[in-house]
């Protein structure tokens, strides 16, 4: 991996250090913020580190603008002898500062210390907020608005404040002497004068300059003359000036703050009563924030300027702008749009908001107009139902992208059942239906490879795309954003002309510095739920995290030791112990009830071990019928509670009767992996059943490179505030019977399975997810491979010695299925009467 990381942005170092597990486990200690989720190379993978070259015009842009941190207004006196922890307060080499500069003991701490909940790092800008003061939710509030988090574990929360954090907050109309106002009203201690500094600095220049799109004419605003005449006078800005009739620099008067009511919310009409009927419990009474700036008078209205510019400069005006260190707002005064026609959308009665839900589109429509950015809330919080009420705020023509067909479908479903638009009026555009809406306006859901792939469009495509590229939009709905490469999203951004535009994700993780080209072509990130929080009032389910250590046998370690790194990782996969444990785990689920997801990114060993425990499997392969019949079995059917699901069932899959995971190998260190695997028991349909927990187990083969890999996978739902408990052995493992491998001679003949296996076989056919049809050409292609496949010979399977019993035994799952599926039982006849149902509602998204 070339890309070089450092600290996150500006001059403020990021503190995401390697942050080990609850019971940290060893292995070399690798800074988290490297190696990335889809980006990892052979140089990731051996765990080397890989250092920083800040890349793209953004992080450059935003570097300009931070402010250099010194630590020059906190010395701490008179040096002390060195001891152990002393490292922990130094800032590196001694210097003019001293070898003691990161010592606060002496900072003036306020009177009322006690009471306050914030305490400020001045040398790294980072924020640290007591979560048991009774100040804290409001505190965090306001923190989550003007700072990033970086961990949120039960008692000390950590946020940093960045260019990024503080140029969202003034996206979202602070000004600067509210933040440091409410900064000062928080904190322990005086605010550090270089922290006052920095997010001055940052004030003056975020967030003054918008791009506003208004009479079908982008306007660039702002209600500071001198920068828009800095602008006008810059060599390339000024050029790019429309000079239209009249032309001089329009005076326009900013919209009234507020007057906007969001359906759904506690505002909208009707809701009132309701009152607090999904409040926080924790919710702080009076929300300081708010008090300090209710004296400001929301009647005044701000007089703004602005000058055009015409459509095809607007991505160079912003990047631009964005050198200049004045990155510009997109924002959209849809209440005042008279020339996009209205579309007829609400929410439906029943539809209530979340208290968290209702924050995010505060943020995103607190001044009255739409504001570009990106919401960021855990898997199955319901991101889906935040877009949705977006779109019947703006109530003009709208634009769904989505990953995969099938969230194409489900999108589309979570129109219907949320709001009462017209059938009629929203469509979708996939490979296998290219229908447009019949009226003025409407909404078409999408895929992003349907928008950026220009390439080999069918005549209906085409006319399609054309139907896109050539209107206007209110609002474009982007989900998961953070898995569509950089480049994808331009495409997508330039070809469709939009007003505004919401990012969705769970994870804002990225560690190549894409991430930071979002905040350019989407927006600032608006607001981030605390998934602790989340689970604590029963929107999202508990998880119980553990990681099971589990020894490598003698023979096993022998061979990895001398394996080369593909071989030794799919010895660890299979390493008979760490099979047991998945073997015990699944049985004492099973028997408490729960339905169990095993994850495994090796189609060897998944199929392995699903084989030999006679268990259902899906992966890129299987094909679409095969895994509508298992997925509704695993729903439906008592009988079948564990499933195996290779990476293919990482994201889109929602099954929320699935109440534990079982992880046995995954994709290196991948945090985002980690998360998005957690997320599909989040939902789990139980989480509210009193003591209910769910559960996720990572099963790592001890002494090998995956304990490395697994704590910095665990890294980003350790900063959640998960605990990851580490299990050294399994109560009762001894005594299972039927425990698989439990033999020198299984062992041997698993070892020489493992050894003759071919690794270049030991890949998904498939990239998509779970419901993604593979049958275009490349999967074509893939499958053609497979039907031509070559066994790896042992001299054992050429004498007929193969352990016939346990080939046999293990298709049989899948194919129990299929033969079930077709017995006239009851039970059956209803499930398929049902998969008739759900498959005529996939059937559109057959490749
Ligand atoms: N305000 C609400 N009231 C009732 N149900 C809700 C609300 N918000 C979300 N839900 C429900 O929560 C579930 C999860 O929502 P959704 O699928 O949108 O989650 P998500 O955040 O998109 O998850 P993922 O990241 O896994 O795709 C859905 O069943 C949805 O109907």
């Amino acid at each position: 991996m070339s890309a070089k990381r450092k600290a996150s942005l500006g001059a403020i170092g990021s503190s995401k250090a390697a942050k080990g597990s609850a019971a940290s486990t060893p292995g070399p200690a690798t800074p988290r913020s490297s190696g990335d989720d889809d980006y990892i190379s052979e140089d990731d993978e051996d765990g080397i580190e890989i250092e920083g070259k800040a890349k793209g015009y953004t992080n450059n842009a935003m570097k300009k603008a931070a402010v250099k941190f010194s630590v020059s207004t906190y010395k701490s006196g008179a040096p002390v002898a060195r001891d152990s922890a002393s490292q922990f307060f130094d800032i590196g080499k001694p210097d003019a500062e001293g070898p003691w500069s990161r010592d606060y003991s002496k900072l003036p701490l306020q009177p009322d210390h006690a009471n306050r909940p914030l305490w400020i790092d001045p040398s790294k800008g980072r924020v640290i907020l007591e979560s048991f003061s009774p100040l804290a939710a409001a505190a965090q509030d306001f923190l989550v608005t003007i700072a990033e988090p970086v961990s949120r574990p039960q008692f000390l929360h950590e946020y940093i404040l960045t260019p990024h954090s503080l140029y969202a907050a003034v996206s979202v109309g602070n000004t600067v002497d509210e933040i440091i106002k409410v900064l000062e009203k928080f904190s322990k201690t005086p605010i550090p004068e270089n922290i006052i500094d920095f997010i001055t600095s940052c004030g003056k220049q975020f967030g003054k300059v918008k791009l506003v799109l208004k009479n079908n004419k982008y306007l660039m605003e702002s209600s500071d003359p001198a920068i828009l005449q800095r602008l006008l006078q810059d060599p390339i800005v000024g050029p790019l000036r429309l000079h239209s009739e009249g032309d001089d620099i329009m005076t326009t008067s900013a919209p009234k703050v507020g007057g906007l009511v969001i359906p759904g919310t506690k505002n909208a009409a009707g809701l009132q009563q309701a009152s607090g009927a999904d409040q926080a419990p924790d919710e702080a009474p009076e929300d300081i924030y708010t008090t300090l700036n209710e004296d400001e008078d929301d009647d005044v209205l701000e007089v703004v300027q602005s000058f055009g510019i015409a459509d095809h400069s607007v991505e160079t005006v912003l990047h631009h702008c964005l050198e200049l260190g004045l990155p510009v707002l997109e924002e959209y005064d849809f209440r005042n749009d008279d020339i996009n026609a209205n579309l007829d959308i609400d929410l439906k009665p029943h539809a209530q908001i979340r208290h968290y839900q209702e924050k995010a589109l505060n943020k995103m429509f607190g001044n009255g107009r739409a504001k570009s950015g990106i919401i960021v809330l855990p898997c199955g919080a319901g991101k889906t139902l935040v877009g949705i009420t977006a779109a019947c705020t703006v109530k003009k023509g709208t634009l769904v992208l989505c990953t995969s067909s099938m969230s194409v479908v489900q999108w589309r479903q979570e129109f219907l059942k949320w709001s009462n638009i017209d059938e009629s009026d929203i469509a979708v555009f996939t490979s296998g239906e290219k229908t447009a809406f019949s009226k003025s306006t409407g909404i078409i859901v999408t895929t992003y490879s349907m928008v950026s792939n220009s390439r080999n469009r069918s005549h209906d495509s085409q006319k399609m795309m054309e139907f896109l590229t050539g209107r206007e939009w209110g609002l474009m709905i982007l989900d998961e954003v953070h898995v569509v490469p950089a480049n994808m999203f331009r495409k997508v951004t330039s070809a469709l002309k939009t007003h505004s535009k919401l990012g969705l994700t769970a994870t804002l993780l990225r560690e190549d510095d894409k991430i930071e080209d979002l905040n350019f072509l989407i927006g600032p990130k608006l607001y981030e739920a605390n998934w602790m929080e989340l689970a604590a009032q029963g929107h999202i389910a508990t998880v119980q995290c553990a990681e099971v250590w589990c020894p490598m046998t003698t023979e096993f370690y022998q061979a990895y030791l001398k394996s080369e790194n593909r071989k030794g990782g799919l010895l660890g996969i299979m390493n008979p112990r760490k099979f047991q444990a998945c073997q015990f785990l699944i049985d004492y689920h099973e028997r408490r009830g729960d339905k169990i997801i095993v994850f495994s990114d090796s189609v060897y060993a998944l199929q392995a071990y699903a084989q030999k425990l006679n268990k259902a499997y899906i992966y890129g392969e299987t094909p679409q019928n095969e895994r509508i019949r298992i997925l509704e079995n695993f729903q439906y059917n008592d009988q079948i509670n564990t499933l195996f699901l290779s990476k293919i069932g990482d994201t889109s899959l929602d099954l929320p009767e699935a109440t534990c995971l079982i992880q046995i190998s995954s994709h290196y260190g991948s945090r985002r992996q980690e998360a998005q695997r957690l997320g599909r028991i989040l939902r789990a349909k139980r989480r509210n059943d009193e003591g209910f927990n769910a559960f996720f187990y990572s099963l790592v083969s001890k002494d090998t490179k995956e304990m490395h890999f697994s704590s910095r996978r665990q890294a980003f739902l350790v900063d959640q505030g998960y605990a990851f408990k580490v299990i050294t052995s399994l109560h009762g493992i001894d005594k299972m019977k039927d425990l698989a491998f439990n033999s020198p001679m299984a062992r041997r003949e698993l070892l020489q399975d493992v050894l003759t296996a071919n690794m270049d076989e030991d890949k998904e056919a498939f990239g998509d997810d779970l419901f993604h049809l593979g049958d275009n050409k490349a999967s074509a292609a893939a499958r053609k491979k497979a039907n031509a496949r070559r066994t790896a010979g042992s001299l054992r399977d050429l004498a007929g010695g193969q352990d016939m019993a346990y080939v046999e035994g293990n298709r049989s799952r899948n194919k129990d299925l299929k033969k079930n599926a077709k017995e006239s039982n009851p039970f059956f006849k209803k499930v398929q009467r049902d998969a008739a149902k759900i498959k005529a509602a996939r059937a559109n998204m057959l490749a």
